[in-house]
């Protein structure tokens, strides 16, 4: 566990009387992308501040690469992406990442080649307060990437951008990953999260509800997978009286199945010969066990 570039231990929080984080444990390693995801004031926000050391832990250990939080070796280690990230807006990207690689001290790279790797070298000596709102988190992200640090927080990357944009900011983010960098992400946008994270965290009212893959995840949860057969010729009635299933529609019937009951069903349709043309397979959604997870449907 100590191995982990974050390794957040038994970690409690209070804000007055309110516990707001409860015995939270949570480790990323280098090159993981984990997301963290909860409902409005599960205490996300929480956790990235005490990572970042900006307010204190009532109980339990955060260590980043070894260090203390807000210390001055944890800060070198740490980089945050915060969901509206603002610039000077006098100054051009190039001006920014130029500026930040001094102030940071070991902070090297090529300037330009990271502002063209961002998609912003159109923009590179272009004043920020001309950038949108995608080109400020791109131009964050070549920060973070500069900086090379052992451990991202990024705060809803994406929220707020087009589709294409949040692609782009997902490959970056990878690349991240990629130079070893440990990468916690705090979302609300489940869909971008499911594919393309390593493992989820969820927080619910202060506590960990949820910690691994989507597919572990899926086979603790033991959600329903849905099965959409499609029906030869008038055979549609036959199939729905022989699985128990439901007609949805004038050729196809729909059929949830138990994950341990899946295999036997899957036979069970294939033994149907030429009566069945298709089946079509829906695993659980990370939407579903989300709602599973963080709503309280946990028994
Ligand atoms: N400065 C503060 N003083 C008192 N209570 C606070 C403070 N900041 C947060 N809280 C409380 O702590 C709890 C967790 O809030 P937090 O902002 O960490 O949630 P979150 O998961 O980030 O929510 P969101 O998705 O809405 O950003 C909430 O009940 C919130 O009201």
């Amino acid at each position: 566990m100590m191995d982990s570039a974050l390794c957040i231990r038994n970690v409690s929080k209070f804000r007055g009387k309110a516990k707001v984080l409860s015995d939270v444990n949570l480790t990323v390693k280098a090159g993981e992308r984990v997301a963290l995801l909860g409902h409005n004031g599960a205490g996300k926000s929480t956790l990235i501040k005490l990572i970042l050391g900006l307010t204190g832990i009532s109980s339990g250990k955060i260590l980043i690469d070894g260090a203390k939080p807000g210390s001055a070796s944890a800060r070198q280690s740490t980089a945050f992406l915060p969901e509206a990230v603002s610039f000077h807006p006098a100054l051009t990207g190039r001006e920014q990442l130029k500026l930040f690689a001094r102030l940071s001290g070991g902070a090297k790279g090529d300037v330009p080649a990271l502002l063209d790797r961002v998609g912003l070298s159109d923009a590179l000596d272009r004043r920020i307060g001309t950038y949108s709102k995608g080109m400020r988190q791109r131009l964050g992200l070549a920060q973070v990437l500069l900086g090379n640090p052992k451990v991202a927080l990024l705060d809803e990357p994406t929220s707020g951008l087009d589709p294409i944009s949040r692609q782009d900011l997902y490959a970056i983010i990878d690349e991240l990953a990629a130079q070893g960098t440990a990468v916690l992400i705090a979302s609300h946008a489940l869909t971008e999260v499911e594919a393309r994270t390593d493992r989820i965290a969820i927080l619910r009212k202060g506590e960990k509800v949820a910690d691994d893959t989507l597919a572990a995840l899926s086979a603790s949860a033991g959600l329903p997978t849905k099965l959409r057969i499609r029906a030869n010729a008038d055979h549609a009635d036959e199939i729905a009286r022989t699985t128990g299933g439901t007609r949805i529609n004038g050729a196809s019937v729909e059929l949830l199945c138990a994950p341990d009951q899946k295999m036997h069903e899957l036979r069970r349709i294939a033994a149907m010969g030429d009566t069945v043309s298709d089946v079509e397979m829906t695993p659980p959604r990370l939407e579903d066990l989300y709602r599973y997870f963080a709503k309280g449907d946990v028994s």
